[in-house]
């Protein structure tokens, strides 16, 4: 998001942007923060908060309603497919203020993978009015769903836009990293999506342990992330073995330092396969689907699922046929050219003042008619 704030924030002529944290992991947010030298204007106060997307919805967006009352904005933009995401278009849609829907479109379409963040992403579709899609596949999911194509915008990815904004002053190697040594070739790997939770990140990091025992100059860093659930099996597996690093996480630029000397990339994170694909890294995504087909159809990534034997059996192939693994790296970037977060400050300065809440809930044809009953409109 904070590509998107940067544009807007450059035009005062036009916007006045207030950016509400929630404090959603929020040590991994604030390294973020601070990777972009950004910080949030509010940060709601969630306090014991019991675990689980329900508790945390519900509680942020009773947080987010004083909020939003003090900072009575015309337009509520979220990112992606959080829980504060979903809690921030639930709070805006209470108080009858429009929403923008930023990476609106992705479609794995199975609420179990990833879940619960294609429910989410589902939910938030139907609130908001402005759907900025990364690509014309997420635009085709949109308007496959019924919404108009009047309010669904083409714009890149604001992954990309963060990614290219920092290369051009990335050191060489993270001074917090011992380099690798020389000859060796490394193997970035990460893992957190909670279906994955239990026997299936145990057989992860089987797998990751075999790849490092058959490819001897491989040298494999496993940025691991805070959840217990996730840091546990992985310790136990991997917390000895010679030739795989297991690190806190990374702050983002050092993230992506390591990534960009990466021969392959093994992850089952969504924004890591858009940025392997930004930089060429071939990359196997550790998933049963994803959502991001533009990187398979594009032949940079392949989705290996999640199965131990098949990601042993992929990677080491990839890591001992270079040919192989060259044609993946030539595959190409779909996802955007870095202007996302200008795009659709642009657009948000077209459309804002013509935007009408369609609280309905029902979705408009493509001429902007409505069949929705009771419905209250704004501009
Ligand atoms: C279902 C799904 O795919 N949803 C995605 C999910 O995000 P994700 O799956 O991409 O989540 P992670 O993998 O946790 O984060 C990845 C980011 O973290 C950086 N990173 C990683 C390790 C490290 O040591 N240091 C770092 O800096 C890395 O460069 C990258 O940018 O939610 C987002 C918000 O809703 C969505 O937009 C997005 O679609």
């Amino acid at each position: 998001m904070a590509p998107v704030y940067a544009a807007l924030a450059k035009r005062p002529e036009i916007f006045a942007p207030t950016w509400i944290a929630t404090g959603q992991h929020s040590s991994l947010a604030d390294q973020a923060f601070a990777d972009f030298g950004v910080k949030p204007d509010m940060t709601v106060e969630l306090k014991d908060v019991p675990a689980g997307v329900s508790a945390q919805v519900g509680a942020t967006v009773a947080a987010l309603a004083p909020a939003l009352a003090t900072s009575d904005p015309e337009l509520v933009i979220v990112q992606g497919d959080t829980s504060s995401a979903l809690a921030g278009a639930l709070a805006a849609a209470a108080r009858g203020v429009p929403v923008a829907h930023v990476e609106a479109g992705l479609r794995s379409f199975d609420f179990d993978h990833p879940n619960p963040e294609e429910s989410i992403r589902v939910i938030i579709a139907r609130l908001a009015q402005l759907h900025f899609a990364p690509t014309e596949n997420a635009a085709a999911n949109l308007r496959a769903e019924g919404f108009a194509d009047r309010r669904i915008h083409v714009t890149g990815n604001t992954v990309v836009d963060a990614l290219m904004s920092v290369l051009p002053t990335l050191p060489a190697w993270p001074e917090t990293l011992e380099p690798p040594q020389a000859g060796k070739r490394l193997v970035l790997v990460t893992t957190h999506r909670r279906e994955s939770w239990g026997d299936q990140i145990e057989g992860i990091a089987r797998a990751v342990a075999s790849i490092s025992d058959a490819v001897p100059d491989a040298e494999i860093i496993l940025p691991v992330h805070p959840n217990p659930v996730v840091r546990d099996p992985l310790a136990t597996v991997l917390g000895t073995h010679p030739r795989v690093r297991l690190t806190p996480p990374l702050a983002y630029g050092d993230f992506v330092s390591v990534l960009r000397r990466s021969s392959l990339v093994l992850t089952d994170s969504g924004g890591v396969q858009e940025e392997a694909a930004t930089l060429g890294v071939p990359t196997l995504v550790m998933r049963k689907v994803t959502e991001r087909t533009e990187a398979l159809d594009a032949g940079v990534a392949k989705l290996v699922g999640t199965d131990r034997d098949d990601i042993e059996a992929l990677a080491i192939h990839l890591l001992t046929h270079e040919d192989d693994r060259q044609v993946m790296a030539q595959g190409g970037n779909p996802f955007g050219d870095g202007k996302a977060g200008e795009r659709i400050a642009s657009l948000l300065a077209r459309e804002v003042g013509a935007l009408r809440v369609v609280r309905s809930g029902e979705t408009e044809g493509p001429d902007g008619a409505k069949d929705g009953t009771g419905r209250r409109s704004a501009s």
